[in-house]
Order: C-alpha cells, then structure tokens, then sequence
C-alpha cells in the first residue's frame, strides 16, 4: 500500500467533516456572508504568503533536484495567488494591506514553518501535503455540486484550484511525497503520517475559525 494511501485512510474522518462544515456549505450554496468571506479572504492571504516561505525552506532541503525544482515552482505558485488575491479580492471588499493572523491562522502557519525547518524534510513534505490535497478535493466536491446554484457570487473563488494546472501540482506533490515515504523507515513513516493528520486537522480548523470569524481572547 502507497504512503499516500495510508495517509488518505487516516484523514477520511476529518475529510467527511470538513465537506459538511458550515462554510463550504454556504460557499457551495453561494449564501456564506461576506463579512465570513471577507474574514477568510484576509486571513487566507496572511496563510498564503507563510505557505510559500515553508515551501521555500522544504525546497532547499530536498536532496533531489527534481524536486527541489517542484517545491521552488509550488512556492511560487502560492505567492502568485497571493498576490492575485491581493490585486482582486483585497480591492473589492476593502481588506487592509496588513493582516493580523487569528489565532488559529498563526498557529496553522507556524506549524508548518516550525515542521519545514525543524522535522526530517520527509515530515515536512507531510504536512503540507493536506493543502494540496484537501483543496483538490473539497475543490472537486464543490465544483461537481455547484451546477445546481445559479449565480454563485463565490464562483470566482471556487475555480480558483479547479484548473489542470492544479491537478497536476497536486498530484507531483503526491508523488514526491511517496517516493521520500519509499526510501524511509517504518517509524518515520509514521512520523509523516501523524504531520499530515495534523495538519489535516489544522485545515479543518482553518475553515471553522473563518466562519466563527475568530478573535484573540485579549
Ligand atoms: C488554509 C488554506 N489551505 C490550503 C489552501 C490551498 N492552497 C494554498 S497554496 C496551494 C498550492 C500552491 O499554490 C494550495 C493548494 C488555501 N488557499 N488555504
């Protein structure tokens, strides 16, 4: 059995959750309100901006110049939306330029900085895998139900990670993480496992604090 596999097997759980939490529900049905929206748009940017630094760190710790080339390109690959979101999304709802992480942002973002330059790289790659992964899925669940709602104002957003290009990151991310799963032992295997449960976990947390629109308790 693949590593990936496994991995999948032991987040199954917290995925059929994540489907039916409320804000990809109301995204789904385009009634999420947009102050929720607005809220996960900012704090998504600050996520974005982070993700792309540990992929940065990940890329130069590979040994594997292949894949050294495909974390760099993926670590682009965020920035530019990023920065996308910044010259569309920002402008039209009035989202500041400096964005103060939810407590649940920063502790995502900082986990994946602290496992990118602290784990073995075999973890770190783990535990970014749910972004890619996560996205690609819930991204195709969404996109094969939202026919049915006419003039969903979220529409834009929702096709963001639905193109080819997408698919085929994610599914090199899947590879690299099973090639370094293949040329690792038992234990650290799963060491990767519990990383991307973990941050399996923080994706669904993710969502949930957007739609609590999550404050600091002082
Ligand atoms: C909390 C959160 N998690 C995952 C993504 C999706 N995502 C962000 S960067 C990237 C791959 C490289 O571009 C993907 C799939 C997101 N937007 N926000």
């Amino acid at each position: 059995m693949k590593w990936t596999e496994k991995a999948w097997d032991r987040i199954v759980p917290i995925y059929e959750q994540i489907i039916t939490m409320p804000f990809n529900q109301e995204l789904l049905q385009g009634s999420l309100s947009k102050e929720r929206f607005k809220f996960y748009m900012a704090q998504d940017a600050y996520y974005l901006g982070e993700f792309g630094k540990a992929l940065s760190t990940i890329s130069g710790r590979l040994r594997d110049l292949d894949q050294v080339l495909a974390f760099s390109q993926f670590a682009s690959g965020a920035i530019v939306v990023e920065r996308a979101l910044h010259e569309g999304y920002f402008k039209t709802l009035g989202i500041p330029d400096q964005i103060n992480p939810s407590p649940t942002c920063l502790l995502y973002t900082n986990y994946l900085l602290s496992k990118s330059a602290y784990s073995n790289v075999e973890v770190a790659v783990a535990a970014v895998l749910p972004c890619f992964w996560i996205y690609k899925k819930v991204g195709d669940h969404i996109y094969s139900q939202q026919e049915t709602v006419k003039d969903n104002p979220y529409k834009n957003w929702i096709d963001t990670y639905a193109g080819e290009d997408f698919a085929k990151s994610v599914q090199h991310a899947l590879e690299i993480a099973d090639q370094l799963a293949s040329q690792s032992s038992e234990k650290l295997q799963e060491e990767m496992l519990e990383a991307f449960e973990m941050a399996t976990r923080l994706e669904w947390m993710f969502w949930d604090s957007a739609y609590k629109m999550e404050k600091w308790s002082i």
